[in-house]
């Protein structure tokens, strides 16, 4: 194993000045063993990958602190991985602050899911960005090196670099993204590289030492400055916009994300839109669906659904799938007395056209700039009382569904059911009750149809909420509007 160390030289040039030269001749690294790590796509980093750029000259400001990691203020690691967390923060900031050459912040923001649902401890963003997965231009991860490893472990590794492969699904374009891996004294940079849909090529330089013994900076502190001194391209990052046909569409920052898609605010021809893209190839079938019933939808011409601007969903082109929808919406947050006819309206109409939406929850009604109530998410949409097995909304289904679903039977949507659900998903979104949501990639459909099925036999029994259910029984559009109307009265 080899365990040399280069120092690096710096020179003051003048009173007001110094440049360090980073001497990439002779730069010093541990190396370790090949380890096998699998990433969140089941994949072995085990490639190693010299470290990609230039070790170049950077001046830097006299007097001026440049966050040289230096080994004694280093927190150890039996004090934890926040402090050495923040402390790695610390130096970032020095850092960036330091060096004129240095665009970027690295921002702390292992309390929040920045990506989806994951949490990295930092990005790096340019300095004029906002702080949006659209514009991360690399992620990083911090993790403690046990005596036992003397490394990085395998699930460290891998840990590290599922945050990479989540900002190549959230960032559709880019090519490639770099990792950092670090515990302060020593880092690893992790590349990962699409050369097709899901195709990824992963790669890991060696240990670079990052501490500084004396006061002099490291090699694995000279390749960090470099690769903050990189433009944004060079790490993979492309500015966001998708393309169909002769058409162009701006992304502009990511506004949600569902189980099959990311969502972006989006600008297409001077319209603010929404872009729903595919997470994964594997939810085509369900997209293709959605741009089919939305094409349905259309003849409709109403004001509380979305229309398709365009789909891109050729499977024979390696870039991102996606459909645009307009208006752009806003979020859902309180049921009003007008709601309630448009909304009975639209289900009357999408019934008699031949469909039930199946997922009707607050998560899938949104509100547009004039106030307008909109349904959304067609994915999930069956033709009326076709008999197929259970998806989309558990929790609002009438109690013999629930028994259906606990019995292992298909379930025959009919537009009796889809009123019971919205009759059901008003009174949560009135009342609040205390109800637990199936954890996701919780599978066990049928333990939670029970639970489902036992909460319904406990609510909504008043006289008024019997007569509302009677009314979608029957399904008394008409009825049901008056009844729910009432309610705010
Ligand atoms: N037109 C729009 N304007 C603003 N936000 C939108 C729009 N369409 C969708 N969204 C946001 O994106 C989120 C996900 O959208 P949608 O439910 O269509 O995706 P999905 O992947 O099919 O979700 P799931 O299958 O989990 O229900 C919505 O909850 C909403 O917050």
């Amino acid at each position: 194993m080899k365990r040399s160390f280069t120092e690096e030289m710096i020179k003051v040039i003048d009173d007001r000045f110094k440049k360090i030269n980073i001497d990439v001749s002779n730069f010093g690294w541990f190396s370790c063993p090949a380890t096998h790590t699998a990433t969140e796509k089941g994949r072995l980093v085990k490639d190693e990958l010299k470290f990609p750029f230039i070790l170049k000259s950077i001046t830097l400001r006299k007097n001026s602190r440049i966050g040289l990691f230096k080994k004694n203020t280093i927190p150890t690691s039996q004090r934890g991985e926040k402090f050495i967390q923040e402390y790695f923060i610390k130096e970032c900031d020095a850092i960036t602050r330091a060096f004129d050459e240095i665009h970027y912040n690295v921002l702390d923001v292992h309390k929040f899911p920045l990506l989806d649902t994951r949490k990295p401890d930092f990005v790096i963003v340019s300095k004029q960005d906002p702080l949006d997965p659209l514009n991360v231009v690399a992620v990083g991860e911090i993790r403690v090196i046990t005596a036992k490893h003397g490394m990085f472990s395998n699930a460290d590794i891998g840990h590290a670099t599922s945050f990479g492969e989540k900002l190549l699904q959230l960032q559709p374009r880019r090519p490639f993204v770099y990792v950092v891996l670090t515990n302060c004294r020593v880092l690893m940079l992790i590349f990962i590289d699409r050369s097709g849909n899901s195709n990824l090529k992963y790669q890991r330089t060696p240990l670079a030492k990052l501490e500084s013994d004396n006061g002099s900076a490291a090699v694995g502190w000279k390749q960090f400055v470099t690769l903050l001194s990189q433009d944004p391209e060079t790490l993979g990052w492309v500015p966001s916009t998708l393309h169909h046909e002769d058409k162009e569409i701006k992304l502009v920052r990511s506004i949600g994300t569902g189980r099959t898609s990311v969502v972006y605010e989006g600008m297409y021809d001077n319209n603010k839109v929404a872009v729903k893209m595919l997470k994964d190839t594997k939810f085509i079938e369900q997209f293709r669906w959605e741009d089919y019933i939305m094409e349905k939808l259309a003849n409709l011409n109403s004001q509380n659904l979305l229309s398709m601007e365009l789909s891109h969903l050729d499977t024979n082109d390696d870039g991102p799938k996606f459909i645009v929808l307009s208006p752009l919406c806003k979020r859902f947050k309180t049921w009003r007395k007008e709601d309630i006819s448009p909304i009975i309206d639209t289900l009357r109409k999408v019934h008699e056209l031949g469909f039930i939406h199946r997922d009707f929850r607050k998560w899938n009604l949104l509100r547009d700039q004039d106030e307008n109530i909109r349904i959304v998410d067609w994915g999930f949409s069956v033709e009326v009382n076709k008999p197929v097995l259970f998806a989309g909304s558990l929790e609002t289904l009438p109690n013999e569904v629930l028994q259906d679903i606990i019995d292992g039977k298909k379930i025959k949507y009919t537009k009796e059911i889809e009123l019971i659900s919205m009759v059901r998903s008003i009174y949560l979104m009135v009342f609040r009750p205390p109800l637990e949501r199936i954890p996701f990639g919780d599978d066990d459909i049928k333990e939670w149809a029970k639970v489902y099925k036992e909460f319904w036999e406990g609510h909504s029994q008043s006289s008024i909420w019997s007569k509302i259910l009677d009314a979608a029984k029957q399904a008394d559009y008409d009825g049901l509007k008056s009844l729910l109307m009432n309610l705010f009265l």
